[in-house]
C-alpha cells in the first residue's frame, strides 16, 4: 500500500526565476510503501533536506504535488498542515530537538499532551516505548544528564508517541558516534519490523543507510538511482559505497 505519493515535484528558493533563484529539486516523484524504510543520499548541496521538508510538509513546493495516507498535503493550507503534521507525521532530527526543562518521560508525552490523551494512555505508551528503545531507567532525568545516543532514543520515542503514519528524520546519526548511531539505526528497524511504521531519512552516513531497505540517490535536485537491500548489511553498504563513488561529490561518512 502506497502511503506517500510525490509527483514532480520542483523547489525553487528566491522566487520562481531570474536571478538569486536556486532550484533545489527539479522534477522529482516518488512513492513509499507501508512499513518501507528509504534513506536518502546525494552529494551536499543535491536537496535532500529540501526533499525531506517538502515531502513531509514542513516546506511548501514550488510546483507538484504529495500526498500522504492519501491525503494531498500540498492543497492544505499552514494551520491544516500544521495539524496534520502533529497527527500523522513524526520528527527526528540531528540536534536532538528535546526541551531541557522537561524530563525524559515528559519529552515523550509531550505529543500526547497537545493531542488531551488520557494519563492513563500516556503511562501505557510511555513505558511500552521505553521498554523497546531499553531507556526505562533514565525516564525521570533531564535531557542534559544523558547520553547522546539516549537523547535520540527519546526523541525517537516522542516521534512514535501518537502512532504516526509516518516517521521522517533528518540526519538522525548526524551527532553520535558509531556505537550510539548502531542502536539508532537497530530502533528504527524494530519499528519497522514491530510497529510496521515507515521511515524516510537523509544521510550522509553509509553505516546508517544500510540498516534501510531501499537508498535513493539524489543529485542537483533528481533522482539518479535507487537499490534495494538483497542479502546482508555488509553486502548493502559496498553497493551503496559503489553508488556514491559513481554520484560523485563530497565523501560520505563511513
Ligand atoms: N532557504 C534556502 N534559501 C535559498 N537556497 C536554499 C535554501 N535552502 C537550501 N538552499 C539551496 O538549495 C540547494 C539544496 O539544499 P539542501 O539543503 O536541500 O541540500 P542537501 O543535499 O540537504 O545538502 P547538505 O548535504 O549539505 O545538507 C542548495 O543549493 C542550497 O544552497
Amino acid at each position: 500500500m502506497v502511503i506517500l505519493d510525490a509527483r514532480n515535484i520542483v523547489k525553487v528558493y528566491g522566487g520562481s526565476s531570474g536571478e538569486g533563484a536556486t532550484k533545489a529539486l527539479d522534477g522529482v516523484s516518488l512513492s513509499i510503501n507501508k512499513g518501507e524504510f528509504v534513506a536518502i543520499m546525494g552529494p551536499s548541496g543535491s536537496g535532500k533536506t529540501t526533499l525531506l521538508n517538502v515531502l513531509s510538509g514542513i516546506d511548501q513546493p514550488t510546483s507538484g504535488e504529495v500526498s500522504i495516507s492519501g491525503e494531498e498535503i500540498s492543497e492544505m493550507s499552514g494551520d491544516q498542515l500544521a495539524l496534520f503534521r502533529r497527527k500523522q507525521l513524526g520528527f527526528v532530527f540531528q540536534e536532538f530537538n528535546l526541551l531541557d526543562s522537561l524530563t525524559v518521560k515528559e519529552n515523550i508525552i509531550l505529543p500526547m499532551v497537545l493531542e488531551k490523551k488520557t494519563a492513563a494512555d500516556m503511562d501505557t505508551k510511555v513505558h511500552g516505548l521505553a521498554n523497546l528503545f531499553e531507556i526505562d531507567s533514565i525516564l525521570d532525568k533531564y535531557p542534559y544528564n544523558i547520553s547522546g545516543g539516549q537523547q535520540q532514543r527519546t526523541a525517537v520515542s516522542r516521534a512514535l508517541v501518537n502512532d504516526p503514519a509516518m516517521i521522517f528524520a533528518d540526519e538522525p546519526t548526524g551527532n553520535l558516534d558509531s556505537k550510539s548511531s548502531a542502536v539508532i539505526m537497530e530502533c528504527f528497524e524494530k519499528i519497522v519490523d514491530e510497529l510496521s511504521t515507515t521511515v524516510l531519512l537523509v544521510t550522509h552516513d553509509v553505516f546508517a543507510a544500510s540498516y534501510c531497505h531501499k537508498v535513493v540517490f539524489i543529485k542537483d535536485g533528481m533522482i539518479y538511482s535507487s537499490i534495494v537491500k538483497k542479502g546482508s548489511r555488509k553486502e548493502f553498504l559496498n553497493r551503496i559505497m559503489d553508488n556514491l563513488a559513481v554520484l560523485g561529490g563530497r565523501t560520505y561518512d563511513i
